[in-house]
């Protein structure tokens, strides 16, 4: 094991990998639940989409962890289960077998960028100080969406500036999407869930900076009791039957291969008229994709060393697969068209891996752990489902936190390194995307640029990434 996962030469032990790939597992186990229930909208069945969801997430974590060797996990990502759903799907009125197609081809797409270098050569052209910003970026975004898995904030909108989108407005159950006027707030504390996980972020916050060992599986672990005491989970509701494998697994028939069906693939490019829009809509799902993953291996590989400045120049300079970081972009490319087989949108790298990565991973056996987790929730889901997010987003705030110390490396007195900086690091957690804040970082970067004169500063890749990214918005705000 020692031999295989090189622990020794990372600083590492068997027990600190495998508490680290707890910590990490615990930490994106609400994946398990929110995935199917936002993807199932679409009329795709729930135990289909959970099944979907593990496999894409056991597979897609093995691969990292035995052949990367990098303690990160991958599961179906947030922002494009999202997109997927709301804008493809309702707004743009494709079916989800065509939807999952699209994803299908953006898998390949993906694997083609990486085995081309293509990926590489991105990451190489983004300019150092950008670099750092995105890397507090995911920081700050990390931590936001432990603030708001905590509950702490409510977000009001006036009426009249929200849309009904999906089915179910009359139960109640539609999900609302606000306009700008809907304005973030503290919440009261009134409800028993956010006062433990204020109570978590204390344990956490307690915990780090006394240095414990395990301090985040133990902070984890404490306030699940916490959240028992205070009767936020009920034991007395979990249900063992509701979530039979069985059941799930005559469920997965109805979306696996779905996406190479008459109603998927065949039906996309079935209508020349549509070519176009399907087309964008593939670049839109790429582009969010890509950017999504190097920003989250940047911004968390970097500081904690997993990546180290020899690695990143044998990726600069080697060729195959002669990096750690060059593998680790190939078990991301491969996870995708791996879970739209199955039948679930992007499969991706979590930012959530920082916390493992927190808790001391630094080695695939790490998500070989995680892996396992996810393999054993299909069968235990309704011991898993006892984990409140109260009690892991305390965990996603503080490790957030940790992330910030990359900031130090940008110089925010120079407004032409703080601008871009700005929209890289802050807008991107604001705006809930790490792609579309790498996408605002790199254009204004542009700007900034060739206000002061120095176009020679612009590498050829950002020109093509700005222009990719523009024409996606515009496509966007035309659908
Ligand atoms: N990097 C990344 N991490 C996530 N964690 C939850 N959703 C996502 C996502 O879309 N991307």
């Amino acid at each position: 094991m020692d031999k295989f996962f090189k622990l020794k030469e990372s600083g590492t032990t068997v027990s600190r990998e495998i508490m680290a790939g707890l910590t990490t597992f615990f930490a994106m186990s609400y994946i398990l639940f929110v995935n199917p229930s936002i993807l199932s909208q679409t009329g795709m069945k729930y135990q289909a989409v959970f099944l979907a969801t593990i496999i894409s997430a056991v597979i897609g974590t093995l691969i990292m962890g035995l052949f990367a060797n990098v303690p990160y996990a991958q599961a179906p990502g947030m922002g494009l289960n999202a997109f997927f759903t709301f804008t493809v799907v309702f707004g743009l009125g494709y079916s989800w077998q065509e939807a999952l197609a699209m994803v299908f081809i953006c898998g390949m797409i993906n694997i083609l960028i990486t085995v081309t270098k293509i990926r590489k050569l991105i990451i190489k052209a983004i300019p150092e100080s950008l670099q750092h910003a995105i890397g507090g970026g995911i920081g700050v975004f990390i931590a936001y969406v432990g603030i708001k898995n905590a509950g702490l904030l409510k977000f009001t909108s006036d009426p009249g500036t929200y849309t009904v989108l999906g089915k179910g407005a009359d139960k109640g159950k539609a999900t609302i999407e606000a306009t700008s006027s809907a304005v973030p707030g503290l919440v009261n504390f009134t409800s028993p869930a956010v006062l433990v996980a204020i109570l978590g972020i204390v344990i956490t916050a307690v915990l780090v900076v006394r240095n414990v060992k395990g301090a985040i599986l133990i902070s984890i672990v404490s306030t699940t009791v916490l959240a028992i005491i205070f009767g936020v989970v009920d034991l007395g509701t979990i249900d063992f039957k509701a979530n039979s494998l069985g059941s799930a697994m005559n469920d997965l028939g109805q979306t696996f291969g779905a996406a190479f069906s008459h109603k998927g693939m065949g039906a996309l490019f079935s209508d020349s008229e549509k070519i176009p829009q399907v087309l964008m809509t593939i670049l839109a799902f790429s582009l969010s994709d890509t950017f999504d993953t190097i920003g989250t291996f940047i911004g968390t590989g970097r500081r904690s060393g997993i990546f180290s400045e020899e690695d990143e120049k044998s990726l600069e300079n080697g060729s195959g697969f002669s990096s750690k970081m060059d593998k680790a972009l190939f078990a991301d490319a491969t996870a995708t068209s791996i879970g739209a087989i199955f039948g679930t949108s992007n499969t991706t790298t979590y930012v959530e891996s920082a916390a493992g990565i927190g808790a001391g991973g630094r080695t695939g056996l790490t998500s070989v752990v995680t892996a396992i987790c996810f393999l054993l929730s299909s069968v235990f889901l309704p011991f898993i489902s006892i984990v409140p997010s109260a009690a892991t987003a305390p965990v996603l705030i503080i490790v957030g936190v940790m992330m910030l110390a990359s900031f130090k490396e940008i110089d925010w007195t120079d407004l032409e390194v703080a601008i871009p900086a700005f929209f890289a690091s802050i807008f991107m957690g604001i705006a809930y995307s790490i792609s579309y804040g790498i996408a605002a970082g790199f254009i204004f970067f542009t700007v900034v640029k060739l206000a002061k004169g120095k176009a020679n500063e612009i590498s050829p890749v950002i020109w093509v990434v700005n222009v990719l990214f523009i024409i996606n918005f515009v496509i966007l705000a035309m659908m």
